[in-house]
């Protein structure tokens, strides 16, 4: 029997190739002056000032890039962290600096290799994390691994992780509305070439 029904997650999976794709187009010119904007924006803000430990990713995929910045808060003398894949499903945040030996995840994501220093998720000031989609409430559309959404999930028992969290994605990553789901972590603000929107509540 043909089932010709499409689910929400049929829909979303379906969102997540065409906002690749969308973000994959960019010509190398594109994302040069996207990450020059967006290092703008972002180095301006108080939560950008006045952090001492921040966690950033290192692009793939067409995602925009937050070198610029990551290069500013390593001269401003900041710590600076990256995302590791871990087989239980959550990320780890390590140490980069110059010098840091780096390696290639399983989805060929560059990552620092065993050995850098880890800091737990709620004794980070600011949190960048990669979008492939968003919506002006604050939703959010990832890669579909679900890391984030554990590892920034809150816990009874544990302390909470850093609520500064910006979603970082180009312009065009932007759509009406998404379907939130219940273990979506929240977002509080939004971070483009265009600009920095925090989330109202
Ligand atoms: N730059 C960056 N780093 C990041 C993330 C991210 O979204 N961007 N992540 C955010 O969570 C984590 C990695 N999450 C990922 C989750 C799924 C796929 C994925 O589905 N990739 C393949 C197919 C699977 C495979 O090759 O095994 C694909 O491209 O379709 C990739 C990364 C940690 N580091
Ligand atoms: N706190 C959690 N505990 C256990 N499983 C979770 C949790 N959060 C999300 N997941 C699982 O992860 C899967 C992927 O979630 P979702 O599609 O929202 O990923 P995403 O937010 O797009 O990806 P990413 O966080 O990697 O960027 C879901 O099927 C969900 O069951």
């Amino acid at each position: 029997m043909i089932n010709n029904q499409t689910t929400p997650s049929d829909r979303k999976k379906q969102l997540r190739q065409q906002l690749r794709q969308l973000r994959r187009s960019l010509t190398p010119a594109q994302q040069k002056r996207a990450a020059a904007c967006l290092a703008q924006h972002i180095s301006q803000h108080l939560w950008f000032r006045q952090a001492k430990h921040i966690a950033f990713y290192l692009p793939s995929d067409g995602e925009i890039d937050p070198a610029p910045l990551l290069a500013l808060a390593l001269a401003l003398g900041k710590k600076c962290y990256l995302p590791v894949v871990l087989p239980s499903g959550k990320l780890q945040f390590r140490t980069i600096k110059a010098g840091t030996r780096l390696t290639l995840n399983k989805y060929h994501i560059v990552e620092p290799a065993l050995g850098a220093r880890a800091r737990p998720a709620w004794l980070l000031d600011l949190i960048l994390l990669p979008l492939v989609g968003f919506d002006l409430r604050g939703n959010r559309l990832g890669m579909g691994g679900g890391y984030y959404d554990r590892t920034l999930a809150t816990v009874q028992g544990r302390p909470k992780p850093c609520r500064r969290r910006i979603g970082l994605a180009h312009q065009c990553q932007q759509v009406t509305a998404l379907h939130g789901d219940s273990w979506d972590i929240p977002l509080a603000a939004i971070a483009t070439d265009k600009a920095l929107r925090l989330i109202g509540n």
